[in-house]
């Protein structure tokens, strides 16, 4: 269980997150919305230990995050950074697989395996310069797939590819899920989507931010891009949602 407990970031005098507690309970699919800046970045920085929080904790089980815990990938909307150049896609799938000391055969499988199951099996030996910017962010999920990480957190991963490559997209990490057990922390602008995908949804309110409300999302597993987005609670969810995100928002994003 990932949990956070009076979270506190000051930007110098600036307060991003003012007390945010939550936790995120293992095997689970939170999703994170709220209004446009309020922090949703900073509150998966501070998770992951990428950046000090001012005040508050993060735990892991029993243990104190300081610092990305292992058993922790990150998937960030800045597709553009988190690939090395020099490397093919295959190369930089790979890459963060040297430190599990997997035998060669097992990195070849899960490599081949996560760059197909997101549509780049044709585009393995390309650098990340030939390809456009949707498959550069499918090479950044298929390396984080391809590391099996306990703990999965993404920020608005899919917002630059294209609907159908969203929808598959969407519809893989459920089925990572469900196979591999994972607690995924998905920060998204789409309601919609934190709705189809959420087993729980953490709503945040403005700068400075504390969490206005967890919701559970009790629509039935397997989700279907079609019938679950007809369910009536599917509907009632969102517009639910949607209400409180349009509440908060600041004036000046009006
Ligand atoms: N390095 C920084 N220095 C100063 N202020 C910052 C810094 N990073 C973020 N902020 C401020 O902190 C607040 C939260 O930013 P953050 O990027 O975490 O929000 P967000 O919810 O992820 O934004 P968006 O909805 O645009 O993706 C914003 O007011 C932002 O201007």
């Amino acid at each position: 269980m990932l949990r956070v407990e009076g979270l506190k970031k000051n930007y110098g005098s600036v307060t991003a997150l003012a007390d945010i507690t939550a936790e995120f309970p293992t095997g689970t699919f939170t999703s994170v919305v709220g209004p446009s800046g309020c922090g949703k970045t900073t509150l998966l920085k501070c998770l992951s230990g990428l950046m000090p929080a001012s005040a508050g904790s993060v735990m892991l089980g029993n243990t104190r995050v300081t610092r990305p815990p292992e058993q922790m990938a990150l998937v960030f909307q800045d597709y553009s950074r988190s690939l090395y150049p020099w490397m093919t896609v295959r190369q930089n799938v790979a890459f963060p697989l040297r430190n599990k000391r997997l035998d060669p055969k097992e990195i070849d499988r899960r490599v081949d395996q996560s760059l197909t199951s997101v549509g780049l099996g044709h585009a393995m030996d390309r650098h990340p310069w030939q390809l456009s910017g949707g498959m550069q962010q499918r090479t950044a999920i298929a390396r984080a797939i391809a590391y099996q990480p306990e703990i999965l957190l993404m920020d608005e991963p899919f917002a630059s590819v294209d609907a159908q490559t969203r929808a598959d997209l969407e519809d893989l990490m459920l089925k990572l899920k469900s196979e591999l057990g994972m607690t995924i922390i998905f920060v998204t602008h789409d309601i919609d989507e934190s709705v189809y995908l959420g087993d729980r949804i953490v709503v945040l309110g403005s700068v400075p931010t504390r969490v206005k409300e967890t919701l559970d999302v009790a629509l039935p597993n397997p989700r279907d891009q079609l019938a679950t987005k007809g369910e009536p609670e599917f509907l009632r969810l969102r517009s639910y949602v949607y209400t409180q995100i349009m509440r908060d928002r600041a004036p000046a994003a009006l």
